[in-house]
């Protein structure tokens, strides 16, 4: 089957990148992008690529190369999808906030409209990819929607997760270690993965492009992500000891990754891992698991969350400790809000947290982050409901200027681990404090020999 259109439902930090990408290396093909968001779709229609949504290295001049040829964003999703050959589900699928499953189960409810949008509007045969990260056996769900209209076309659903992350997607999506396409043993389900694979095949590797039936392809999506969180708590957990033993972390860590079986790859110690996945897909399985009855396998990786949202309340109780046992009206300047370096994307960041528990100790909070803007920063804080957004408001201040964020401040609180604040004027930084002069480095980014001989009294997470 010749592929000359696609259509992706979901111009967000995955639907925006890939169909990106993919218009970049097949130029025969036209993909649109579709969103109900309005405003999103206007940024990705920008004339000033630095005015995309995402903020993504090297997304905007391929935005910039691809867009207006065959790359298109739009609001009018019926057309799209009356036109696509292949459609890609893209859309979110937070945790659930209400019902049953609440704060565990993915909610697919975005995910169901999609299918019976689809099921509504196509008159010939579509090939349905998911996209986005979904519990096992939702092909069956979507299937069972598609199926079920009664207008004669024929349906095939093929699950092929993203495994890009956040700040590297570009490059991840350009040379990414493998693509997963999962699909039925039929021999049209086979055309159907033929035909992805064929996409892909444009400029990846026929070696890295592996097929596998739909449920093993949606489950090792999270499975991935379940391990790459795993090792995170892990190292963290470690950390912790490494405090009350002597042991420093990152030479711990060096030490077990030159192990290849081990690998020395995820073994960062930090404040504690965010972003939008990580933790709504560990919660995710922990439900799967639970409803089949598993609860020793949903205890186990539940234990993941248990101990990151540990070392995220164990590095703000740090902070309060260390300055005398009261932040009380103390400036405490926060290095950074996203939740990794290299994006403007800030959920689940550990920032947010760090800074409600210190909030709660009546501490003002002064962030700087390159590229988070305040009323992203008070939204945050805000969507925790822990105090009124009057109440946060007066709490947490952003700042344009990192030396203006920590003038005068008692404490600096390195949050994200972004390159410019190892090549900032840290003396300059120091005669501006208050003394003694903290830093809590959740990031162990800086250099501590150069930053205690100035005076700072540094404190690093797991040394
Ligand atoms: N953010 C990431 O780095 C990664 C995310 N994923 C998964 O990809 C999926 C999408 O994630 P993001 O792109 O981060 O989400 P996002 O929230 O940035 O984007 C989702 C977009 O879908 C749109 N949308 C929702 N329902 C719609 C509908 N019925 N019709 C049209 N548009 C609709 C929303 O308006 C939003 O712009 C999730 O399942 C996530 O788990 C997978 C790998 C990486
Ligand atoms: O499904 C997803 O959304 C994506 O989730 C993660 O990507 P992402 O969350 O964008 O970024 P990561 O690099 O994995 O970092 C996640 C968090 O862990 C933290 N981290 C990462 C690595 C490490 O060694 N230590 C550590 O604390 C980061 O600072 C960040 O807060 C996975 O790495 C991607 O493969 C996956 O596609």
């Amino acid at each position: 089957m010749k592929i000359t259109k696609i259509c992706c439902i979901g111009a967000g930090y995955v639907g925006g990148p890939t169909m990106a990408v993919i218009a970049q290396k097949c130029p025969q093909i036209q993909v649109t992008v579709v969103d109900l968001n309005a405003e999103r779709i206007a940024a990705w229609n920008d004339e000033d690529v630095n005015n995309i949504p995402i903020y993504e290295p090297g997304l905007g001049a391929i935005v910039a190369e691809a867009r207006g040829r065959n790359l298109f964003f739009s609001t009018d999703v019926d057309k799209a999808i009356a036109e696509a050959q292949i459609i890609f589900i893209s859309v979110n699928t937070p945790t659930k906030t209400y019902g049953k499953g609440k704060g565990m189960a993915a909610d697919l409810k975005y995910i169901e409209l999609c299918a019976r949008q689809i099921a509504r509007v196509a008159k010939d045969n579509k090939i349905v990819v998911e996209k986005s990260t979904l519990p096992v056996r939702t092909a069956e769900a979507i299937k069972s929607i598609l199926d079920n209209t009664g207008n004669g076309v024929q349906f095939q659903i093929l699950s092929n997760p993203e495994f890009l992350a956040e700040g590297t997607a570009v490059q991840d999506l350009l040379n990414p270690d493998r693509i997963l396409i999962g699909g039925d043993a039929t021999e049209e389900g086979r055309k159907a993965i033929q035909a992805l694979v064929d996409v892909y095949a444009n400029w990846v590797p026929a070696d890295k492009i592996i097929t596998t039936n739909v449920w093993s392809s949606e489950l090792s999506k999270l499975t991935a992500n379940a391990f790459l969180a795993q090792r995170i708590s892990s190292i963290n957990a470690m950390s912790e000891l490494c405090e009350k033993t002597g042991a420093d972390v990152n030479e711990v860590a060096k030490a077990i990754g030159m192990d290849s079986r081990i690998g020395s790859k995820f073994l960062k110690a930090s404040v504690g891992f965010g972003g939008s996945c990580f933790q709504k897909d560990i919660l995710n399985l922990v439900y799967i698991a639970k409803s089949y009855g598993l609860n020793e396998v949903a205890d186990y990786w539940e234990q993941v969350i248990i101990m990151n949202d540990h070392q995220k309340r164990r590095f703000s109780n740090n902070i309060v400790q260390t300055l005398y046992n009261t932040v009380s009206e103390k400036k405490i300047a926060f290095l950074g809000w996203a939740f990794k370096k290299d994006t403007n994307d800030t959920r689940e960041s550990a920032a947010i947290y760090v800074a409600d528990d210190l909030i709660n100790e009546h501490a003002k909070i002064a962030v700087y982050d390159p590229k988070v803007s305040n009323k992203k920063i008070l939204d945050d804080l805000n969507y925790l409901e822990t105090r009124t957004a009057a109440s946060n408001a007066s709490s947490i201040n952003s700042f344009a200027d990192p030396y203006e964020a920590c003038q005068n401040a008692h404490a600096i609180a390195v949050l994200t681990e972004w390159d410019e604040f190892i090549t900032y004027d840290w003396q300059k930084i120091y005669d501006s404090m208050q003394k003694p002069a903290f830093i809590f480095d959740g990031r162990n980014l800086l250099n501590a020999a150069d930053l205690e001989a100035i005076g700072f009294v540094y404190q690093a997470v797991g040394s």
